[in-house]
């Protein structure tokens, strides 16, 4: 499992090991870590050294010593911009700063100008971090940033909140890495909203700590091995009915395409026999899809079929009625869209969820979110993990809040990250489609929990192969995104 550890639990972890280990251990071996990343990094000489007053400024100094070494071949010409705090330094940051100093680096007082930096090595602030970066401190790492080159950060780029993916803020400023080696474990906020535009590539350091030393953390990053269980190949005596029907309620006048977007991923991701179920219907066949069966909403009758309810479904009274049916059914539910707005505006609805036995996905954007949590965007996006974990416990149902490092969380408290995925899905419709995809897992027999991380796993992963082959992120269309699934999961499945 790739666990993902607050900054509580990585200083739990720092805790129970520094009763058994040498003072100074980790910080060596971080430095030790981080000048090897650095080296691989490299291409050139001169490297930029930021240290600022805490321990991820001391990492900064072993990385600074190591590089430029005591002798005169030594392969790096480091400069040290290095900013001592208002305390005097601790021990260890003494014995780095004084390794440094007795090493070729030299050490400045401001960003000396026209120099072309093979490498820019960020130890500000790391798990640390308490307030925004201000003044000197923020100019600088506004200037590294507007320099454009490669950039290490040790443990978490400056000024990013490790526990959130948030810049510290309001109007923050955080390096922006091309990699980041992180240590003893891996964090949250590197993978999640701001985080993976901030951190680039994230290494993990465990600086030789095992697995076995660490207690279980909060979260962890999405794999196929957390759904795993439920891929496999088809059996040869198949048919139709092994793998679920699926309706798609939804699209009401104007927004037909919205419905289909989510029938058309259901199709490709293997259920049996997909449906659309119209507010308004407008058509009585999708002729570029002629497989997906329409019906009409109100009349329609999803037997134990798993239904997608929102896509493009508005807020007339039909909708209502149609929702007020699925919440009183026992069908499994994906909620989406309208739907979950139709929800956060009713208490009543709300009340009918959390009380179902059925499984039921949620799949709300971070305003859907705060209109459930009845705050805003912005509270719901300083804190994803926080929040799916509330919306998830409060509606009692598995929650993917989508985004930039979709949030899987479910009642029982469970959080996962998911990391496939890119900005070629920030195109109208991709939400739909990952409610099919969601859809047809559940209706193929999957768990809601193994339906949502496999869902949000291939539609991440559907869109990277599409960019890999040249079709965005730059226009990449919701419309590719089903037949590209459906090569990610026979993939998988195989
Ligand atoms: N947890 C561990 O066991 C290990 C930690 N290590 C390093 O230690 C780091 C954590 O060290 P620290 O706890 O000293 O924290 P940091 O080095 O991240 O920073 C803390 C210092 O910065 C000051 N500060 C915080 N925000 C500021 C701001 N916005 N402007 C100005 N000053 C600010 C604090 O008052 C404090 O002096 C990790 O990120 C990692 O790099 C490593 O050496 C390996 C082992
Ligand atoms: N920048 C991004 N990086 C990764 N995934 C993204 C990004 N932007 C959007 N997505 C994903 O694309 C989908 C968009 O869904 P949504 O906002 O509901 O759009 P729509 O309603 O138009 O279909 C979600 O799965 C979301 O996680
Ligand atoms: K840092």
């Amino acid at each position: 499992m790739k666990s993902l550890y607050s900054v509580a639990e990585i200083r739990s972890i720092e805790h129970a090991l520094a009763a058994t280990l040498p003072a100074g251990t980790l910080m060596r071996r971080a430095g030790e870590a981080a000048t090897s990343a650095a080296r691989d990094m490299l291409a050139g000489h001169k490297v930029l050294v930021l240290a600022g007053p805490g321990n991820n400024g001391s990492d900064a100094l072993e990385v600074a010593a190591n590089l430029a070494g005591p002798d005169t071949d030594a392969q790096a010409d480091v400069t040290v911009l290095y900013f001592p705090g208002a305390a005097a330094p601790s021990v260890e940051t003494a014995q780095a700063l004084a390794r440094a100093r007795a090493s070729k680096a030299h050490f400045a007082g401001t960003l000396p100008l026209g120099r072309d930096w093979s490498l820019i090595v960020d130890g500000l602030f790391g798990i640390g971090l308490e307030r925004p970066l201000a003044g000197a401190m923020r100019a600088l790492v506004d200037s590294i940033n507007e320099l454009g080159r490669p950039v290490l950060a040790l443990d978490v780029p400056s000024g990013l909140d490790a526990d959130t993916g948030a810049v510290i803020g309001p109007d923050g400023v955080a390096i922006r890495a091309t990699r980041t080696i992180t240590f003893i474990g891996d964090k949250p906020g590197l993978h999640t909203f701001e985080g993976r535009d901030y951190a680039g590539q994230v290494q993990l350091a465990p600086l030789g700590i095992d697995p076995g030393q660490r207690p279980p953390a909060g979260a962890c990053l999405n794999e196929p091995a957390l759904f795993s269980l439920h891929l496999a190949p088809r059996r040869q005596n198949s048919h139709k009915g092994s793998f679920g029907d699926v309706a798609v309620i939804g699209g009401a006048k104007g927004m037909a395409g919205a419905p289909l977007l989510a029938a058309r991923g259901a199709l490709f991701c293997g259920a049996g026999r997909v449906f659309v179920a119209a507010i308004d219907p407008l058509t009585a066949v999708d002729f570029a899809q002629p497989e997906i069966m329409m019906r009409d909403a109100q009349e329609f009758d999803s037997g134990d079929g798993t239904l997608v309810i929102g896509p493009g479904m508005g807020d007339s009274v039909i909708a209502m009625r149609v929702l007020f049916k699925a919440l009183e059914g026992t069908a499994p539910l994906v909620i989406d869209a309208d739907a979950l707005n139709l929800i956060a505006a009713s208490p009543d609805l709300q009340g009918r969820l959390a009380q179902r036995a059925a499984p039921a996905i949620l799949t709300p954007h971070p305003l859907e979110a705060a209109r459930l949590l009845g705050v805003t965007s912005s509270v719901v996006q300083g804190d994803r993990l926080a929040a799916a974990r509330e919306l998830a416990s409060r509606l009692n149902a598995v929650v993917v809040l989508k985004g930039s490092g979709s949030v899987i969380a479910n009642a029982s408290g469970a959080v996962v990250i998911n990391p496939t995925g890119n900005a070629g899905l920030a195109t109208a419709g991709s939400g739909d489609v990952l409610a099919g995809i969601c859809g047809s897992l559940l209706a193929q027999g999957w768990e809601a929990w193994e339906a949502a991380l496999g869902a949000v796993w291939v539609h991440g992963a559907a869109a990277d192969r599409l960019v890999a082959h040249g079709s965005g992120p730059i226009g990449l269309t919701a419309g590719e995104l089903p037949l590209a699934a459906r090569a990610v999961l026979n993939a998988l499945a195989r």
